[in-house]
């Protein structure tokens, strides 16, 4: 049999448009699992965190999901771009480093050497899965369209060539995102079962 190690059994990369619903659907899927279970990864903590020290900014505005974090938007993805092109898995390793949980849910994968690394350092675990919705949805959420942001590769760099496991809905006319998250809630039951029975 292989051996687990201490490793995730189950990583849910997750992506999608400003304001598609990422973290109230990775929020949800960790309320229901439990943090026991499961763990909330995201790419743009650490991220947040260097640009707010050396910005001087506060750090719990960039991470909530306010008007705050959009005013730096632009120059954060400029910011986490330089870092990015010396070492694309930069924020990956950072995001990743340390967390001992069954499951992990990484809420915002933006670009394909995100799901690169992940596919790469955890091919047997990792599934990628797309939130989306309409945009009149997301502008009801707070959206409007900024050039520079939503065309480029931050909110971009998803929208092709790529092979999800699942797609969620996020529409107040779709069907429930109960009924939408049973799978991905059984895969991760499932991989949190065959840990407890092979600590
Ligand atoms: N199904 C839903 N029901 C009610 N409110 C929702 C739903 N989905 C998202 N929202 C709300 O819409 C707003 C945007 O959602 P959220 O922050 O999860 O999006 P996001 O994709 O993570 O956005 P960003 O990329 O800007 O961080 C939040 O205030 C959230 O609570
Ligand atoms: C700067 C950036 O990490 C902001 C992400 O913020 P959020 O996930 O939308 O809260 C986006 C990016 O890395 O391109």
């Amino acid at each position: 049999m292989e051996d687990r190690g201490s490793g995730p059994e189950l990583i849910l990369v997750f992506s999608g448009k400003r304001k598609s619903g990422k973290d109230f659907i990775t929020d949800l899927i960790q309320n229901r699992l439990g943090s026991e279970v499961c763990c909330i990864l995201r790419l743009s903590g650490p991220l947040k965190q260097q640009y707010a020290q050396e910005h001087n900014l506060d750090l719990d505005q960039l991470l909530g999901p306010g008007p705050y974090k959009e005013l730096y938007r632009a120059d954060m993805i400029r910011w986490g771009e330089n870092r990015r092109n010396q070492d694309s898995g930069f924020f990956c390793r950072l995001a990743t480093s340390g967390d001992q949980k069954p499951v992990w849910v990484v809420s915002d994968a933006r670009r394909l050497s995100d799901l690169q690394w992940f596919r790469s350092e955890f091919p047997r675990q990792t599934r990628c899965v797309r939130v989306q919705c309409s945009e009149e949805t997301r502008v009801q959420r707070g959206w409007s369209f900024t050039p520079g942001v939503d065309d480029a590769e931050s909110e971009c760099g998803l929208d092709s060539g790529v092979e999800f496991d699942w797609i969620i809905t996020n529409e107040a006319d779709a069907p429930s995102l109960d009924e939408q998250l049973q799978p991905i809630l059984k895969a991760a039951q499932e991989a949190a079962s065959l840990v407890r029975a092979d600590p």
